[in-house]
């Protein structure tokens, strides 16, 4: 007997459908990329430091090599004269046999050239004399002393070989890639991007660009979740709008699982005779893992395991599938990019606004939000009702309203999270 939709229901808080798809999403295999096309990626292993850095003794001014033992009594009335023996720039290396000369000496040095070991100090070439001589050459006068390690970079002091200095599931940007580059990394371990086919599913959706006829509308979900799914690196599978057919969302998610890690469809999932996408994956042998989630919107939003592969499929109403995506879908897709940090990041501040809609579940509102003096405030946006996409131009914030009876009120504190990453 062929399972119906109608008889499977399991409700699940936002936090319980986390954790079902988390165990469900698996750490994605590895490749070696160059460094070049890393931004963005996410690095597959922990990194630790081949050899120190800096690699030599250098220093860090331009000015003179010294030993500070030979400016030790140095004052101003007991000014010290150095001859400067010869220069060496970064780039440069001076062998031992070379470094015995200028023991009592100066030498002339750049930042970032390695200071020879027989000098234990560099001195700023504003904080000496120059003192010129025939042929080029010149002496320093130094009038006070200078501590051994003056203005020396020490081999290590930035990194000493071996140190863990990234983890398994950064994201590799500039500043990441900067460290990767110091050791000469060309190429680099990350993560594959995980595929995920978006399947939007309705007979009124038209493709942008084509002519609207009576009743249709524009597809605009899967558009949103493609951009906003490539933001953390996903690599997107894009289908055309399916029609309100069981067979033909069928075959859309039949042919989704064998192509991509996660399969997303939006629309079809609630309860009228035209929402077919979860009957639809019942009979392709999909396990559900919840069918309706504590939340509004976004309440019909449910997923499944196909052939270990995750089916979400999130509602048609643009806000609920925005709150959906956010809430749900980022997070899988996040881990299933191997990213180490995936949890949203809630911020407290108190609304600006009553929200007079009473929800049973915990509602999550496009909200604006602004700072004033020293708190958040968080605008609840007019007109936010669930099919509605006008809030979108305005929100830059998923504000959470708590379950209950009688919405929010002015002033009240409420948590939040930031839409911009
Ligand atoms: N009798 C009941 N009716 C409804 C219930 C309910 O509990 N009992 N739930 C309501 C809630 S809540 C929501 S949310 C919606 C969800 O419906 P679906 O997820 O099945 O979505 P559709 O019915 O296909 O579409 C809803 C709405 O969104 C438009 N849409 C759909 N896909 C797109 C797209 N890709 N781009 C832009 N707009 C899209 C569609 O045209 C509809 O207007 O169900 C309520 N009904
Ligand atoms: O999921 Mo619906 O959006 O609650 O209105």
């Amino acid at each position: 007997m062929s399972i119906k939709y109608a008889d499977i229901s399991e409700s699940v808080t936002v936090d319980q459908a986390n954790l079902k798809l988390a165990s469900l999403t698996r750490l994605p295999s590895i490749e070696k990329i160059r460094l070049e096309e890393a931004a963005g990626r996410v690095l597959a292993i922990d990194f630790a430091s081949p050899f120190p850095l800096p690699p030599f003794r250098r220093a860090a001014m331009d000015g003179y090599a010294i030993r500070s033992e030979t400016v030790r009594f140095a004052s101003p009335d007991n000014p010290v004269q150095l001859v400067v023996q010869g220069e060496i720039k970064p780039g440069q290396y001076m062998p031992a046999s070379a470094q015995k000369a200028g023991v009592n000496r100066a030498l002339r040095i750049f930042t970032g050239a390695p200071v020879p070991d027989v000098y234990d100090a560099v001195v700023m070439q504003e904080a000496v004399r120059r003192i010129e001589q025939p042929d080029n050459a010149h002496r320093i006068q130094i009038d006070r002393p200078y501590r051994s390690g003056q203005h020396i970079a020490e081999q290590g002091e930035d990194v000493p070989s071996g140190m863990t200095l990234l983890g398994q599931g950064t994201v590799l940007g500039a500043k990441e890639i900067a460290v990767l580059a110091s050791f000469g990394q060309m190429e680099i371990d990350v993560f594959r991007q995980p595929r995920i086919a978006v399947i939007p599913v309705g007979d009124e959706l038209m493709p942008l660009g084509s002519k609207l006829g009576p009743g249709q509308i524009y597809e605009a979900n899967g558009m949103m979740i493609q951009t906003r799914l490539r933001e953390f690196g996903a690599l997107i599978v894009r289908y055309p709008p399916v029609p309100d057919r069981l067979e033909a969302i069928e075959t859309a998610i039949g042919e989704a699982v064998r192509q991509a890690d996660i399969v997303v469809t939006t629309g079809g999932v609630s309860v009228g005779d035209y929402d077919l996408v979860k009957q639809a994956a019942l009979n392709i042998g999909g396990s559900p893992l919840f069918t309706k989630v504590l939340m509004r919107p976004g309440t019909p939003t449910s997923a499944f395991a196909i052939d270990s592969r995750l089916l979400i499929c999130l509602s048609g109403n643009p806000s609920a599938c925005f709150a959906g995506m956010e809430l749900l879908l980022r997070p899988a897709v996040m881990q299933a990019s191997g990213r180490k940090e995936r949890r949203l990041v809630w911020l407290e501040g108190r609304l600006s606004e009553p929200v007079d809609k009473p929800s049973p579940y915990p509602r999550y509102i496009r909200a604006y939000v602004y700072r004033d003096a020293d708190k958040w405030n968080v605008e609840p946006l007019r007109n936010d009702k669930s099919g509605n996409v006008a809030a979108f131009a305005q929100a830059n914030a998923l504000a959470l309203i708590p379950a209950g009876g009688a919405g929010a009120s002015h002033g009240q504190a409420v948590r939040w999270v930031p839409l911009s990453s």
